[in-house]
């Protein structure tokens, strides 16, 4: 008889070889029709990922906890299956069916079957509260050396000690529609601390509500769009912040590279009954008939921020890209800056914890843009000491840390001469 859970933990593993031996994102892994899910009921995948999140969560950990128990590196998919079954273990998840299942998935393998009483014979030696005492996982030097340098050790440590920890979810509420319990949050923002099959929440088939991390939800406040405004959401895909547009009773065009991405932007629209225009388009080479009123640009970039959220960020990525987004960032914040009218606004944003996709990107369009200026505009919830000395707000994931966080970001709203 197959042991209780064994497809979704065998995949989880499946997805921690395709994260940290192929270099795949979580969302590609999951995504792929043959892939680590292929298969599984949809309870099994949401199980999987699950698993899979927590343990990339505490590789250092489960890796430090495993030395000592063997001679030499196993294959990957042993070593993963043992890295799985520490995390459970730690999450208090019960032994017997735990390393029953670790020791089912490498037997069952290939490669790995004769390795099985190994598995075994490590696992039975793990104690219970198997982290306690041990550190929480850092972030890689390529990321964490400029963020020591931008904000400095604590925060560093108060920064990974929230990414080691399951987010919450964030919905950003439409006005009048339905929603489930959860904690208002100062910006106004509803955040439920385990929220289980989103689909499933009150509130989500009649369009109540969208998903969006707090911090993510503030830019659309910067920019503060006026009923009857024209404005352009560029770089709008999945949509969360096109939705908070179109809810102020703006009219939006909403710009995305990629057709796919605008795909879900259209359907949230459709679930909350919410309209804007959608534009497939680069926008280094779109051009609008008319000037707007306002632009909001959520520009690509490292992502940095939202590790809470991705675990797998660290481990796929390092950091060679980055020359090419801050020039990217630059290039379209410049065409964002001429697609709007003379004295109107552009809030830039990124959900990026690295001064330089956001601080530095201030400074530099300052210098190219003489008479463009920075507006600070009180946003109700914010701390005062989120602002940064040039007018921009810096949020990042320590900030809440005892009601879970948020995601890291820089905007700042800018004025048009
Ligand atoms: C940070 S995401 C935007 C998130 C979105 N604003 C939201 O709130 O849901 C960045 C987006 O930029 C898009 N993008 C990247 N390069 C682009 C380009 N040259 N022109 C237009 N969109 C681009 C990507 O497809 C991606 O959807």
């Amino acid at each position: 008889m197959a042991a209780e859970g064994l497809a979704a933990r065998a995949a989880a593993v499946g997805l921690l070889g395709a994260v940290l031996s192929e270099g795949q994102s979580m969302a590609e892994a999951v995504a792929d029709a043959q892939g680590p899910l292929a298969g599984l009921t949809p309870s099994d995948k949401a199980r999987a990922q699950r698993l899979a999140l927590a343990t990339l969560r505490h590789i250092e950990q489960c890796d430090r906890v495993l030395e000592p128990h063997l001679r030499k590196s196993p294959p990957r998919e042993v070593k993963n299956a043992l890295r799985l079954a520490v995390t459970e273990l730690a999450m208090g998840g019960a032994a017997h069916g735990v390393v029953n299942a670790a020791v089912e998935i490498v037997r069952r393998g290939k490669r790995t079957g004769h390795m099985a009483g190994l598995v075994n014979a490590v696992l039975r030696q793990v104690p219970e509260a198997v982290f306690d005492g041990l550190p929480v996982q850092k972030m890689p030097r390529w990321l964490r050396q400029p963020l020591v340098h931008a904000y400095g050790r604590d925060a560093v440590a108060a920064i990974e000690a929230v990414q080691a920890g399951v987010p919450p979810l964030d919905l950003s509420l439409r006005a009048g529609g339905e929603a489930p319990e959860g904690e208002v949050l100062p910006t106004g923002s509803l955040r439920l601390a385990d929220a289980g099959q989103v689909s499933a929440l009150p509130g989500f088939a009649t369009g109540g509500w969208w998903v969006q991390d707090a911090a993510a939800a503030l830019a659309v406040r910067m920019l503060a769009p006026v009923a009857g405004e024209r404005v352009l959401d560029l770089c709008a895909a999945p949509g969360g912040k096109t939705m908070q547009l179109a809810a102020s009773g703006a009219a939006v065009t909403a710009v995305d590279i990629s057709g796919p991405r605008m795909g879900r932007v259209a359907e949230n629209l459709a679930r909350t009954g919410l309209a804007a225009e959608l534009v497939v388009a680069d926008a280094l080479q779109w051009t609008p008939d008319a000037p707007f009123d306002a632009v909001l640009l959520d520009a690509p970039c490292s992502a940095t921020g939202t590790i809470r959220r991705h675990p797998d960020l660290p481990f796929i990525k390092d950091g060679s890209e980055l020359p090419e987004l801050v020039a990217l960032q630059a290039a379209m914040l410049d065409r964002a800056l001429g697609f709007v009218k003379s004295g109107g606004r552009v809030v830039f944003c990124t959900c990026s914890l690295l001064p330089e996709e956001g601080e530095g990107q201030l400074a530099a369009a300052l210098e190219r843009h003489a008479g463009l200026r920075v507006e600070r505009l009180e946003i109700a919830g914010v701390a005062p000491e989120w602002w940064t000395e040039t007018g921009g707000l810096r949020l990042r994931p320590d900030h809440w840390a005892d009601r879970g966080g948020m995601d890291g970001f820089f905007m700042v709203r800018l004025v048009k001469r």
